[in-house]
């Protein structure tokens, strides 16, 4: 029989894994956080090394600052059912919301001086469910770890040559990216990029069948090359003018294509491509229709976190998208408290 006011053994055996289920959790938050290793990669210290030497970009986006905004459609064809049940990928017309953008912390930056173009992307599903990502126009990440992204920004911040050369010593994978940054021609226009994940989603359908993917949507455009020197002619902002009057004349399309690991595949390091034969399959068409004002648009107030996905689609042992996850989350909630050095209504640019 139980003692009056202690619980059966039974219970006791719950409580107690309970009790150390919480534990452990609050232990891999705190490591998470990196309090427990005072060395260790957080947020404020990724934070820190992409803040420029002349001071934080008050108010924007601690990386990928220079943008344009825009809405439109995801046309799912339907063949992504096959891999995921996530609702956009049925067949039908989903409204997005997305951000052309350049790789820097200066939202002034001149364009011709920024190497990397992104996109980020928001696809909503009738029921409110989401599919938020962000992705860049080099065919693979400049590095394999966050760690390593970290070192990196370190050491292209520093003015002694020698820190580059220490480092790429230390992390030899930044060649390709180096390699496809010193010869992939520059285009005069985010309507000519294309825009890869990099990272690696695993996808599951409705039978439960899982599969490691990454996704790259494709320019309708032709790409047309441009030297960078007459990119600067055109004028800092460009590509800005340039998407808007496109965009005005006619809506812009991108083909979004997934690629499917086969087993083995590096998975986890977005700094390796995948052999060319993998399988692709064309799930829809992104459709950008209207650019929207930047300053004060739909785009200000979002934050493109890789890991707000819908069902059928989850993170997978890469471990960039969690480390992306939190320090979009502390570069939101810095710039959303710094509202008043970036203040809402257009202001003409000189
Ligand atoms: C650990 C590695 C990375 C760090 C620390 C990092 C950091 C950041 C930060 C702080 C922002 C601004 C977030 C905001 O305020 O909303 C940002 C935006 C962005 N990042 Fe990353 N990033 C990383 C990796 C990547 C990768 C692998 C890609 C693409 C494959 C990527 C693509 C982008 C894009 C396109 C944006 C702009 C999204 C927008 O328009 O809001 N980043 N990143």
């Amino acid at each position: 029989m139980n003692q009056p006011g202690r619980p059966e053994r039974s219970s006791l055996g719950w409580l107690i894994l309970i009790a150390a289920v919480l534990g452990g959790s609050a232990a891999a938050f705190a490591y998470t956080a990196g309090w427990l290793a005072p060395g260790r990669l957080t947020p404020d210290r990724m934070i820190a090394a992409l803040t420029p030497p002349s001071g934080p970009p008050l108010g924007h986006r601690r990386n990928h600052a220079k943008g344009i905004c825009f809405t439109g459609m995801f046309e799912a064809n339907g063949n992504g059912v096959e891999l995921s049940r996530a609702k956009v990928l049925v067949q039908g017309r989903y409204p997005v919301l997305g951000r052309f953008n350049l790789g820097t912390a200066d939202p002034n930056a001149v364009d011709a001086t920024v190497r990397v173009r992104g996109m980020g992307l928001q696809i909503s599903a009738a029921d409110g469910e989401e599919w938020r990502m962000a992705m860049i126009n080099p065919p693979v990440f400049a590095v394999s770890t966050p760690e390593a992204f970290h070192d990196l920004l370190v050491a292209a911040g520093k003015k002694d040559p020698e820190a580059m050369k220490a480092f790429t010593r230390a992390n030899p994978e930044f060649a390709s990216f180096a390699a496809w940054s010193k010869a992939a021609p520059w285009t005069g226009s985010y309507a000519e990029e294309p825009y890869n994940s990099l990272n690696s989603f695993v996808f599951t359908n409705a039978k439960g069948d899982e599969r490691a993917v990454r996704w790259s949507l494709v320019p309708t455009a032709e790409p047309t090359s441009i030297a960078q020197a007459e990119l600067e002619k055109r004028g800092p902002d460009f590509l800005e003018r340039e998407i808007t009057a496109r965009v005005q004349s006619a809506p812009q399309r991108w083909t979004m294509i997934t690629t499917l690991a086969d087993p083995g595949d590096p998975t986890a390091d977005p700094s390796r491509a995948w052999p060319e034969n993998r399988r692709k399959v064309q799930v829809g068409t992104l459709v950008v229709q209207r650019i929207e004002p930047e300053r004060d648009g739909p785009c200000r107030d979002i934050n493109f976190d890789p890991t707000v996905l819908p069902q059928g689609i989850r993170v997978s042992d890469d471990p960039f998208p969690a480390a992306r996850s939190s320090v979009y989350r502390k570069s939101y909630d810095l710039r959303a408290a710094e509202a008043s050095d970036y203040p809402r209504g257009e202001v003409a640019k000189p």
